[in-house]
């Protein structure tokens, strides 16, 4: 690409639309990079870098990496406890956020700098050790991520240089986007979606169009940020798009320069994801699947016309260089269609483990079942997939959402399906709720759009009763305005059954 074609378009919706060229970029890249190595850091020392998506943070993570060290991407928005047990864990030698950055009071030994188009400007210095290395490999971690950690404390996912850039170069084989797009990219940067996007917009020489998720919320200011950037790709959750097709649907119709949707995190409700191909016939909608642990590791066209008995979407069959796996319950590599089983996933772009836990990592990274003797890892995605007749894979939940109730095992997923099909239903999520009398019973939410027919809970309960087992049909249903989400945009499963607890 052209130094001078835009790398990363900035807009806060207020009309002031600031654009960061290539040559911009790579300038600014270069100040980070010898400020960081004036600093003495050694090399593999990690770095927390604690911003949104900006030109600016986008410089500083390439600068992390040219300058040999890991960087830990934090949101502003992370509570004070949680930031400093991640610092107590990964020993940082340095915090960097942006020059008006509101985070202060952190814990001794760890350096702070602030940072701005000018360069890094160190506030506490570093603690420089002799460090005993001298080059850096592409086996050294570029970033680490802690997940939310479904179960128990966050763990730090470290994927390394050479993980990184072997799933960026099979994703750019895809040609999603040209040097002439602008990728939309709403997640957080602690998200590992918004390390996928710049690596979409600049691994294609495009440029980035970095949302706040607080934009995001607004649909009018998501959709003009949008038009104003000139954005020809978005890239999200599920759940920014609920807002804008319930409230803004010619809006999200206007967008005439849209071409692409890219799409990961969770199963896309499909009364939205119709809604969406009905105001966006032209848009190529892409579902990609993955773990932190490997970045992701597939992509899949939405078919278009979207057939109207489609019960499930496929998740492809992983991206060349990658390989798919079923495996059943004693473990044996599963081929015959239509039959369940966990998805293994063999890749390149595998992480190296989690921080400082190596019983985590020897349960998710375990020997290739097909032939242990090798010595070859693949990774457990905890994912139940079963593969059509067109073998592609069909993704049906996580293995921890089979929850039991009165002694039958449910899949929440196929809750939600049912759910999703009542006349106006356009999302819906099926949680445990723990019950004094029975233990454990089933709660359904739903949000139906305005227009929606005479909704109600009896309503919801008969409809789901009409085809599935009495087990099956959530005991409690509310329809609700909205669904909660995580700070990556998920649907918040833990905020709807302590919601149901307090409301008792
Ligand atoms: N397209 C999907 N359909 C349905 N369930 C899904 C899907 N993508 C993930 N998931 C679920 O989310 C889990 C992974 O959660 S995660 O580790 O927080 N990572 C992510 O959610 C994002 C992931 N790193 C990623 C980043 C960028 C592009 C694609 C994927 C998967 O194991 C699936 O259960």
């Amino acid at each position: 690409m052209t130094p001078d074609r835009p790398a990363v378009v900035e807009s806060a919706g207020i009309g002031r639309v600031r654009v960061t060229s290539y040559r911009d970029l790579r300038l600014l890249v270069d100040t980070y990079t010898s400020h960081l190595r004036d600093l003495g850091i050694g090399i593999g020392e990690r770095i927390i870098l604690e911003a949104d998506v900006t030109a600016q943070s986008i410089a500083m993570l390439l600068a992390c990496s040219a300058a040999g060290l890991t960087f830990i991407p934090v949101s502003p928005e992370t509570p004070a406890q949680r930031l400093h047990s991640m610092i107590s864990t990964a020993r940082p030698a340095l915090h960097v956020q942006p020059t008006d950055g509101k985070r202060d009071a952190l814990p001794g030994g760890v350096g702070t700098a602030r940072f701005d188009t000018a360069g890094i400007t160190v506030v506490e210095r570093p603690p420089t050790g002799r460090s005993l290395r001298r080059e850096a490999c592409v086996t050294d971690p570029a970033y680490m991520i802690f997940t939310s950690g479904t179960t128990g404390r966050p763990k730090g996912v470290v994927m390394s240089h050479r993980a990184v850039v072997s799933f960026y170069r099979a994703m750019l084989e895809y040609r999603i986007v040209t040097p002439r797009d602008r990728v939309a990219s709403t997640s957080p940067l602690q998200f590992d979606f918004s390390l996928l996007n710049i690596g979409l917009a600049l691994g294609s020489g495009a440029a980035v169009v970095p949302v706040a998720q607080q934009l995001v919320r607004w649909p009018r200011n998501f959709l003009r940020v949008l038009r104003e950037t000139g954005a020809t790709q978005v890239n999200g959750v599920p759940s920014i798009w609920q807002q804008a097709l319930r409230y803004e649907p010619e809006k999200v119709a206007a967008l005439d320069g849209l071409r692409g949707i890219l799409f990961c995190g969770e199963e896309f409700p499909l009364p939205e994801l119709r809604r969406i191909r009905e105001l966006l016939p032209q848009v190529r909608i892409i579902n990609c699947y993955g773990a932190t642990e490997s970045m992701a590791c597939s992509f899949a066209d939405v078919p278009d016309p979207l057939p109207d008995d489609l019960e499930r979407l496929s998740i492809g069959s992983g991206h060349r260089g990658a390989e798919l796996l079923l495996v059943n319950e004693a473990g044996h590599v599963i081929d015959e269609p239509g039959v369940p089983g966990e998805l293994y996933l063999r890749s390149p772009a595998l992480f190296s483990g989690y921080w400082d836990d190596p019983a985590a990592t020897r349960a998710a990274l375990v020997p290739d079942p097909l032939c242990p003797q090798s010595g070859q890892l693949v990774l457990r995605t905890g994912d139940v997939a079963y593969r059509g007749h067109d073998g592609e894979l069909y993704f049906c939940g996580r293995s921890d959402s089979q929850v039991q109730i009165n002694g039958n095992r449910v899949e929440l997923g196929e809750v939600e399906r049912r759910l999703l099909e009542f006349p106006g239903a356009t999302a819906a999520a099926a949680v445990p709720l723990p019950h004094a009398a029975s233990g454990t019973v089933l709660g359904g939410f739903v949000v139906v759009s305005n227009d929606a027919p005479a909704a109600d809970a009896a309503s919801l309960r008969e409809f789901c009763a009409d085809r599935l087992p009495s087990y099956m049909v959530p005991r409690e249903i509310r329809l609700v305005e909205t669904l909660p989400t995580t700070t990556n945009g998920k649907v918040d499963r833990a905020a709807l059954i302590s919601s149901a607890a307090t409301a008792g």
